[in-house]
């Protein structure tokens, strides 16, 4: 198997709570009568990349998109379980929901800049949290830039539209935004699926990069992708967590006959 990136292991059976970003406890979740979640429980490691994988309709995104609360956007949706960040459920309806949506960042599948200009896209967040100064929001603009790869192609055009960006530019851009809020955990549901293979590879090494600033977790239907860069992978099937472990096991020594049907293309 191709491997690009160094993975390391720990046991996400048995993770203490200084090496857990997010707890998952008895998770359920229904849009309408529709039972998405069940009964899911685990703890996704700090400083990690972890991978959700799954056939088309298995719940990974309504998963991650649990973890800042973006499914309440939804009328129907309900749910029942608690998610820890930190310590605090999210799922508490005391919850700060607008600064858990700064601790916990999310990147979809197409690239989403706002109609304004490249710097204003990287500082929106900040400029909504009150930041005013100058020098401190050219600061953070570079350092997401920087952190983001994106620094040396734009920063002679910080100032022209961000539509002008080639979608793999734009990605970063996006990445870009969210790292300026300094996030404790960056969701990425599907973050290459727009993009051709090489601008691919580079997000994937920004990927690799970017664990030592956050935790990652990345909803993919490439399990090449899902192999090479995540050190954990959880395989969803119809609403429930089938088996999740450290990818290399994942992937060469599934546990699961559902886990070793849906890798070895068997079904989804
Ligand atoms: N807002 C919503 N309202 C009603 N049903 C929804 C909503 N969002 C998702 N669903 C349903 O919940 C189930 C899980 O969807 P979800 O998008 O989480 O799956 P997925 O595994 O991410 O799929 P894909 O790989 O195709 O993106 C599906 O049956 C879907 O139709």
């Amino acid at each position: 198997m191709l491997k690009l990136f160094e993975h390391e292991t720990l046991d996400v059976s048995n993770l203490s709570d200084a090496e857990t970003a997010l707890e998952v406890q008895d998770l359920n979740l229904w849009f309408g009568n529709k039972h998405v979640l069940q009964d899911i429980s685990m703890r996704i490691p700090k400083h990690r990349i972890t991978a959700f994988i799954g056939q088309s309709g298995c719940g990974k995104s309504t998963l991650v998109s649990a973890f800042n609360r973006l499914n309440d956007l939804y009328p129907g949706c309900r749910y029942q379980g608690s998610i820890y960040l930190d310590g605090r459920d999210i799922n508490h309806k005391k919850e700060n929901v607008s600064r858990l949506r700064t601790q916990v960042g999310m990147v979809f599948q197409r690239p989403n800049p706002f109609p304004m200009s490249i710097y204003d896209n990287v500082s929106y967040g900040l400029r909504l949290q009150g930041v005013r100064g100058r020098r401190q929001l050219d600061d953070a603009v570079e350092s997401a830039l920087k952190d983001a790869a994106l620094w040396d192609e734009v920063k002679d055009r910080l100032f022209e539209s961000a539509q002008i960006l080639s979608g793999g530019q734009q990605q970063r851009l996006v990445i870009a935004r969210a790292l300026a809020l300094k996030p404790d955990v960056l969701l990425l549901d599907e973050p290459t699926s727009a993009l051709d293979p090489l601008t691919t590879l580079f997000i994937e090494e920004l990927m690799a990069g970017l664990k030592k600033r956050c935790t990652i977790v990345i909803v993919t239907h490439n399990m090449q992708q899902a192999a090479r860069v995540s050190d954990y992978t959880a395989f969803l099937h119809q609403g429930r967590l089938i088996e999740y472990t450290d990818s290399d096991t994942l992937f060469t020594m599934p546990e699961k006959k559902q886990t070793e049907d849906y890798i070895t293309g068997r079904y989804g």
